[in-house]
């Protein structure tokens, strides 16, 4: 069957170039030149999509952007006088899909033209199949939950798909911000292009430029070939800015300069390159209040925040707790190839329900992954979860709902004072640690500093802010790399270096050994390093190698696959 469109716009010349596009690409189309004759024609006639201008002699084109979108699922596009982006982006808010800037250029029509054909198709699709499309199968299948909070958060989800909107995800770490951005891609017109995450908090700033925008061979010291930036590398896909609120101000201009022109200029380069990226972003922190506080962009903020979308943490949601342990539970038995598929007691299932998960669904799957490690059976007892007495948790979730949650303590406290939130949530891994301290301190091995296998700007900090409470001894040890004996450093949560200075911690004094890229990371270092040292004592020898190390096969295999330590790192 024939597409047919709607164009509406009051030039005339225009309006025959757009016609003229159209039907090259075999699209029929009506032209209508006033805000009534196009509201006439939409009534009398079925059309798969519409493009509209915004100035139109009767009216503006957003009146025609809110009856369409509000009546029908049919995309409509606008284009805008150039210059006027606020514009574009009401008609985005609106419900428009996409826009397009005046003067016309034929190839960016083009490709806004196929990205509607891209969804009228994957709306036919969902029409003949009614009951599970696709689009709504994959939706499922990765984002867990279908509780009543989670349902219209698919929905809209579903709907944002549809459209090139920059959407910004909040809401606290660990509730699927990640796994929503790639969804969004994977179900929009853009998933034949790349899916390109960036975590903006883990590239230096130096690097910044070079790693967004490219560089030419030459341009500088170390710049031995032309490379290709994060923005040509989603050309045709999305860029996912994960930890947006950690772009320093300066990036920050040149960012909004890239998705405003819809250009960028590769470091040493004399011309401008025009990308077709679709810009998703993310953070933990309130960027409403860090614009306020003058260390993030408004114009950045408004330009990114299109669309918001806030995803729950899982104490609100406690529904999806049963469906998301049985859904990770099946993901360890298939990536650990378990012989028989771990299973909650009935107890462990409860007590999973009542916990306060302040590390929201990672925290879950954590807690998890380190319980079938410790079950001796398939069966997950309560004690294999490692969580703290339930009257502990309870008093937790009291202070949460009287606005003292862990988290926001946290995330205050990251504010004032890095060094001492980091201390707080090492604490949580002093369990999984204890070996690897004690290994240490018999084998005496000095580790030297290894490189990892990670993608450079993804983060691999793992925290368990379940156990951030646990009742500890007031001082935790721990190996101190350069002189191989233990240090005490204090575990007394929730005292910044002042306070705990008050109370007789002796702050500076431990200031002074602490890691430069903090505890956790040190830690993990440390019991990589001796890991990779087993393994290649017994030739990769998995068995051997935890015996060597005084554990048993299954958690190492787990402490190989948290460090990302790979089978074939033994070739190195
Ligand atoms: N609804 C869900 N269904 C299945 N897995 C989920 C869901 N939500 C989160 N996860 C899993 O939880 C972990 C954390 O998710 P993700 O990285 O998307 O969180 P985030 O909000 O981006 O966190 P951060 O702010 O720390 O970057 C991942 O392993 C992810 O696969």
């Amino acid at each position: 069957m024939t597409t047919t469109a709607l164009v509406v716009d009051d030039e005339v010349d225009l309006c025959r170039l757009m016609q003229i596009t159209l039907t090259k690409m075999g699209i029929k189309s009506d032209v209508a030149y006033t805000l009534a004759q196009a509201r006439s024609y939409w009534h009398e006639n079925s059309y798969d999509f519409c493009l509209t201008d915004l100035k139109l002699p009767d009216g503006s084109g957003l009146e025609l952007v809110k009856e369409i979108s509000n009546s029908s699922s049919t995309p409509i596009a606008v284009i805008t006088a150039y210059g006027s982006m606020d514009l574009a982006i009401e008609a985005l808010k609106l419900g428009a899909f996409d826009f397009v800037n005046k003067p016309l250029e034929l190839p960016r029509l083009r490709q806004l033209v196929e990205n509607a054909l891209k969804v009228i198709q994957q709306d036919n699709v969902a029409k003949s199949t009614p009951e599970c499309s696709p689009e709504q199968k994959m939706l499922d299948s990765r984002l867990i939950g279908d509780s009543a909070v989670m349902l219209p958060i698919k929905n809209t989800i579903l709907k944002l798909a549809r459209s090139q909107a920059p959407v910004f995800l909040s809401g606290a770490s660990g509730t699927g911000k990640e796994v929503v951005a790639s969804l969004i891609h994977d179900l929009s017109p853009r998933r034949d292009g790349s899916f390109v995450p960036v975590n903006c908090g883990a590239i230096p700033s130096e690097l910044m430029e070079s790693e967004f925008f490219g560089h030419k061979k030459g341009s500088f010291t170390g710049a031995v070939a032309d490379k290709q930036g994060l923005f040509q590398q989603a050309n045709g896909g999305t860029l996912f800015l994960d930890e947006v609120a950690d772009l320093p101000l300066a990036m920050q201009v040149k960012l909004l300069r890239a998705i405003q022109e819809k250009t960028v200029r590769a470091i040493g380069d004399t011309k401008e390159t025009p990308v077709d990226v679709r810009i998703l972003s993310a953070t933990h922190k309130n960027l409403n209040q860090l614009v306020q506080d003058g260390t993030f962009r408004q114009d950045l903020y408004y330009r990114i925040n299109v669309i918001e979308l806030k995803l729950p943490t899982l104490n609100a949601r406690r529904d999806d707790i049963p469906v998301l342990a049985e859904h990770f539970l099946s993901m360890i038995t298939h990536e650990w190839q378990l012989d028989t598929p771990p299973a909650l007691t009935v107890s462990a299932r409860e007590r999973l329900q009542h916990h306060n998960f302040a590390g929201n669904v990672r925290e879950l799957r954590n807690v998890l992954e380190r319980a079938v490690t410790l079950a001796e059976t398939s069966l997950i007892e309560v004690s294999h979860l490692g969580l703290p007495d339930l009257e502990t948790d309870i008093s937790h979730q009291l202070a949460e709902s009287q606005g003292q949650s862990e988290e926001t303590h946290l995330n205050k406290m990251q504010r004032s004072d890095p060094k001492a939130a980091d201390l707080i949530a090492t604490q949580s891994t002093e369990n999984q640690e204890t070996t690897v301290q004690s290994t240490e301190r018999v084998t005496g091995i000095n580790p030297k500093p290894v490189t990892t296998n990670l993608h450079p700007y993804r983060t691999n900090t793992q925290h368990y802010p379940s156990m951030i409470q646990r009742p500890t001894s007031s001082q935790v040890e721990v190996p101190n790399n350069a002189t191989g004996h233990s240090v005490q450093a204090p575990t007394t949560p929730h005292l910044t270096q002042t306070e705990g200075e008050e109370k007789g911690v002796p702050s500076k004094k431990v200031d002074d050994q602490l890691p430069l890229r903090g505890l956790e990371h040190h830690l993990q270092e440390q019991e990589k390093q001796l890991i990779i040292t087993a393994l290649k004592k017994t030739d990769w020898n998995k068995t051997q190698a935890a015996k060597l190390l005084g554990t048993t096969f299954r958690s190492l295999r787990y402490r190989m696959k948290k460090l990302e330590i790979a089978e074939d790192q033994s070739e190195e």
